[in-house]
């Protein structure tokens, strides 16, 4: 009886040990979760060069959704952000992948709601007074119409996967003020995109976090690399015309990147 108390007992530990053996294995061994990336060109990657087949979508292989992939082995991943999406064509034609498998959505959107490509267009184009009125338009749509958009997103998103992790991301401010320009807007114009572009992160930090989201403030990681910065991390006006206003390879690797790493 003794005996087999003892011998019982060397079995419990073994079995303990080959236990403890085997789940080290397996979570070594586990991927990360099943990823999707969805939104506009920010996530896409415009901007950042290698398109492959992805057509007018343009996502690139050095977006920040491709560069955290390959770093990180997800189980599967899905990436279907576009050059141009709108809150509502996110919600049309980017979420078949998610599902209950989903474990980590990583989002950017809105800027497109209100008009960003005419903003740029119409500052580029037209005068000062056009500018700051086409901002200000902008501006109010932030407040008016986008926060709705995005409930519309994001509760879409939630129902679609519900055990996910969702990271928005956010937008840069586009300009370093009295900066190295020697061409281009007039600074009036720079301040008034700043200010635009910190009005829309507050929105959407705004509505992410009401839905249970982290939001990826990028303006801090691009500090000092913002246009007219000597070394920015976004293209001013450039030729492919629509790479213009969009982070470069930098932008996507040491902008984006960083940011998404530390709230995936
Ligand atoms: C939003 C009013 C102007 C305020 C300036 C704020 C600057 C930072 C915000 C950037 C938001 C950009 C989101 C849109 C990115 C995007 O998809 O850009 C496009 C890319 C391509 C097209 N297009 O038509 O081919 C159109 C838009």
């Amino acid at each position: 009886m003794k005996l087999f108390r003892r011998s019982s007992s060397v079995v419990a530990a073994l079995l303990l040990a080959l236990t403890s053996v085997l789940m080290g294995a397996q979570q070594a061994a586990a991927a990360a979760p099943a990823y999707v990336a969805l939104g506009d060109s920010y996530s896409s990657g415009t901007g950042a060069g290698d398109y492959g087949d992805s057509g007018d979508c343009k996502r690139s292989a050095n977006a920040y959704p491709a560069l955290w992939a390959a770093a990180n082995s997800p189980s599967s991943f899905s990436f279907t952000a576009c050059s141009g999406a709108t809150t509502t064509t996110v919600i049309s034609g980017q979420l078949a992948p998610l599902g209950a498998g989903t474990g980590l959505i990583s989002v950017s959107a809105g800027g497109n709601d209100v008009g960003f490509a005419d903003v740029m267009t119409t500052c580029i184009l037209e005068g000062e007074e056009s500018c700051l009125s086409a901002v200000a338009t902008a501006r109010s749509q932030m407040s008016s119409l986008l926060p709705g958009r995005l409930n519309t997103l994001y509760a879409t998103i939630k129902t679609r996967a519900p055990n996910a992790r969702v990271v928005v991301m956010g937008y840069p401010r586009l300009y370093m003020l009295n900066g190295t320009c020697i061409v281009g807007l007039r600074e009036s114009e720079r301040a008034a995109l700043n200010a635009a572009s910190d009005q829309l992160n507050s929105v959407i930090s705004a509505r992410a976090a009401a839905y249970g989201f982290t939001f990826g403030d990028v303006r801090g990681a691009f500090t000092g690399h913002e246009i007219c910065s000597g070394d920015a991390w976004l293209h001013s006006l450039t030729v492919p015309v629509g790479n213009s206003y969009h982070p470069n390879q930098d932008g996507q690797a040491l902008g984006y990147l960083p940011v998404f790493r530390a709230r995936a």
